[in-house]
């Protein structure tokens, strides 16, 4: 049988073919659009309720019958919406009397109710005085079972509408309803599973240059539901609200995590780093977009009546055309986007609890956006809102010094095309097991980490608090309370990964889905034993690829397909001299997946039976290489050698990096021990102090392996596997 919400959906102009049908032909209920925006804004908003269509199909299939009740209905409307509705219209189509018509008017007759409590309290005392056909309560009766199960009233306030409407009625089926269990207690969860929501990924092309993208089904519901106590026990006490320039405070709560930085006159004080809690989530967003993300703003809705007022996230710190992130979890709200110059939204979505919504291209340049107050009562919502911060032209700090942006030579929102995005909305989880790309789950473990006593996001450390941008730039978004113009950027909005298969090492730890994801591990090259082989030979565990990392930075080789003049890349932005930056380092992972080696030398020519895999990286790459290896930890391994340069160690930042770093690898109950192997002097006193921070993970300064740059790649396996030998 044909699935209804999507033959409800295919009637709407909500579908994948709005840009088409929004500029090229005259949408249905073109009638309307003279009569009143209004009204077009509002048949707009109903036409996403699908769950009416219960109500409406019952009326389809007995229309004799309900006509009268609702051309009743329409009379009311027209008294009590007169200014808003051009109600003749309405009249008159009711006159026709074809499912259509009563549909549409019936779907305004709920949008009315919906709209607002006093407007629908009106409405319905109009409809219940009215000395109308004797089923125009029971009109009124679904109107209010639906409206409530679509607004999540709470049993006691259904029944205090109810008792009001009694006291508007004498009709007995009106207070029959006062006894009816099914239209007074409407629980949450049936609310859920009462909206039919697709599956897939539906895509808008709001303009040629500008996407939007939702997945309703980003997360399982145990997985939403998860990662809803997480944010109620350790974020949402951390969310307050801020202050707007108007000193106004925003009519929602906030936090920040991520560097500090200003919005729209406002200073958004970061609230930490992403919090360990949420980097299953982060990660499997990044998989999901492949994009990458350094920052997150979590939004609280307390309630319906909280929001967010019309907004660009398009501050300058986002970079140009941002891309957007958006995670739902909690109570479902509408989501409206509008062209900077027009009146009225051109697309609404609601946006449900475990939801992925993306913006991207030209979105937030050409489209305002916001979750408008809704009025009855609903409950609270989360919004988590993925962002790349750059550096602050204003300030030249720098939102994140993480890893480098992918290079913007592809716009990977290539608009009017759905497939190179569904292709880039790869499945999520973090295991090789494929899974359908209608179907992105992340993993199971994904809100399970309650962790946010470490820091998970490495880069988010130094960054103060910038000043002001003040690139606010709607003002309706002051009118409505203030908007939340921190933009949303991607790391890699136009990231373009290399598929040279010389550059699959390069690529592994890249989660973009032209990487694939993940990276076969090579067969061991011959089968001859070492004191290496020890270091690295360890049970056989389940081959996993590199998951995604924050970046690649693969240094060009003369035959690598890396154009030397390709877009520049975020660097980190330090005192330290580039060639620190540029200095290789090595990532070498044994065969079984279990140990990651980073160490300060190109390992070229190494064929090593227990290596699998030798990636050459910036030193710039490092952050995201040690995120790397935490990842592949909590999968499989047991411990991480850290092998790290003079260089390295010499510079304060990267010592904060490493120690951050560290923190990460320490968060991960998996990692037990971190072999630090300084190659000089001052190693040891770096050793000792991050001792204190390392403590219970054992950590183990190697004075016999210095100076480390005078081995050679084998020797130094060697003597390393030798070392570790001695400490078991
Ligand atoms: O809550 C939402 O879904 C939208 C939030 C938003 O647009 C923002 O924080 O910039
Ligand atoms: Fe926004």
């Amino acid at each position: 049988m044909e699935n209804p919400s999507r033959r409800w959906r295919g009637r709407t102009f909500y579908n994948s073919n709005y840009q088409k049908q929004n500029r090229r032909q005259p949408r249905k209920n073109e009638h309307l659009d003279d009569a009143s925006k209004q009204a077009r804004l509002l048949l707009d908003k109903l036409l996403r309720c699908y769950h009416h269509r219960a109500v409406i199909e019952s009326i389809i299939v007995e229309p004799q019958r309900a006509y009268g009740s609702l051309q009743q209905a329409a009379r009311s409307l027209d008294q009590a919406f007169r200014p808003a509705f051009a109600s003749d219209k309405l009249l008159q189509d009711l006159q026709a009397a074809n499912v259509a018509h009563i549909e549409s008017s019936l779907l305004k007759i709920l949008t009315h109710y919906d709209a607002a409590t006093e407007e629908s309290e009106n409405l319905l005392r109009q409809l219940c005085n009215d000395k109308g056909p004797p089923d125009l309560a029971s009109v009124a009766r679904q109107v209010i079972h639906h409206v409530g199960l679509r607004c999540k009233l709470d049993a006691s306030t259904v029944s205090k509408f109810l008792d009001r409407l009694n006291s508007l009625s004498n009709d007995p089926s009106v207070i029959d309803l006062l006894a009816t269990p099914a239209a007074a207690a409407p629980t949450m969860t049936s609310v859920e599973e009462s909206q039919p929501r697709q599956e897939g990924t539906d895509f808008w092309n709001l303009d040629d240059e500008s996407t939007v993208s939702l997945n309703n089904f980003f997360l399982q519901k145990n997985q939403a539901d998860r990662l809803e106590s997480f944010l109620a026990k350790e974020v949402a006490p951390l969310a307050c609200r801020h202050s707007s320039a108007s000193e106004r405070p925003e009519p929602r709560l906030i936090a920040w995590f991520g560097p500090d930085y200003s919005y729209s006159g406002r200073q958004l004080r970061s609230n930490g780093p992403i919090p360990s809690g949420l980097q299953p989530l982060l990660e499997s967003v990044e998989t999901a977009t492949g994009k990458r993300f350094n920052s997150v703003l979590v939004n609280v809705y307390q309630n319906g009546s909280q929001f967010v007022g019309w907004h660009a996230d398009d501050e300058a710190v986002l970079g140009e055309r941002p891309f957007i992130a958006s995670v739902s979890i909690g109570c479902t709200r509408t989501f409206e986007l509008k062209a900077k110059s027009a009146t009225s939204p051109c697309l609404s979505l609601d946006l449900f609890h475990g939801s992925l919504l993306t913006m991207s291209g030209d979105c937030q340049a050409n489209f305002f956006h916001r979750i408008p107050p809704q009025h009855h009562k609903r409950g609270r919502r989360f919004n988590l809102t993925f962002r790349w911060t750059h550096e602050d032209p204003n300030t030249g700090a720098t939102g994140a010094s993480l890893a480098p942006s992918a290079p913007s030579a592809t716009k990977t929102a290539t608009p009017n095309t759905a497939v190179p995005l569904t292709a880039s909305m790869a499945p999520v989880d973090l295991d090789e097991s494929a899974q359908s790309a209608e179907h992105r789950r992340i993993p199971e473990d994904v809100c399970s980490n309650n962790d946010t006593t470490t820091a998970s996001t490495i880069a988010a450390s130094s960054n103060e608090p910038t000043a002001s941008t003040n690139t606010e730039t709607n003002a309706d978004s002051v009118v409505d309370g203030g908007a939340t113009t921190i933009g949303d950027v991607a790391a890699s909005a136009d990231a373009t990964i290399s598929n040279d298969p010389s550059a699959a090492a390069g690529a592994a730890s890249d989660g973009s889905p032209a990487a694939g994801g993940t990276t076969e591990v090579a067969s061991p090259e011959n089968g001859c034993t070492s004191a290496a082989d020890d270091l690295f030979v360890t049970p056989p565990l389940p081959r996993v690829g590199l998951p995604a990392s924050p970046a690649k930075r693969r240094l060009p080789s003369p035959d690598s397909e890396d154009s030397p003049g390709g877009p520049e890349r975020h660097r980190p932005h330090l005192n330290d001299s580039p060639s620190t930056f540029e200095q290789p380092v090595s990532l070498i992972i044994s065969r079984d997946c279990r140990n990651l080696v980073l160490c300060p030398k190109p390992f070229e020519g190494l064929k090593l039976p227990a290596i699998t895999e030798v990636h050459e990286y910036s030193l710039s790459a490092l952050p995201s290489l040690l995120r790397s290896a935490a990842l592949r930890n909590r999968q499989c391994a047991q411990s991480t050698v850290l092998v790290l340069p003079d260089e390295l160690l010499s510079t304060d930042h990267w010592r904060e990096l490493l120690s951050e770093a560290i923190d990460l690898l320490r968060a991960d109950s998996l990692t037990r021990k971190i072999l630090l192997v300084p190659s000089f002097a001052s190693g040891e006193e770096l050793t000792q102090s991050l001792s204190k921070k390392l403590s219970p993970v054992t950590l183990i300064a190697s004075p016999p392996l210095k100076p480390i740059v005078s081995f050679s790649a084998p020797d130094f396996i060697l003597a390393l596997a030798s070392w570790l030998r001695t400490l078991n």
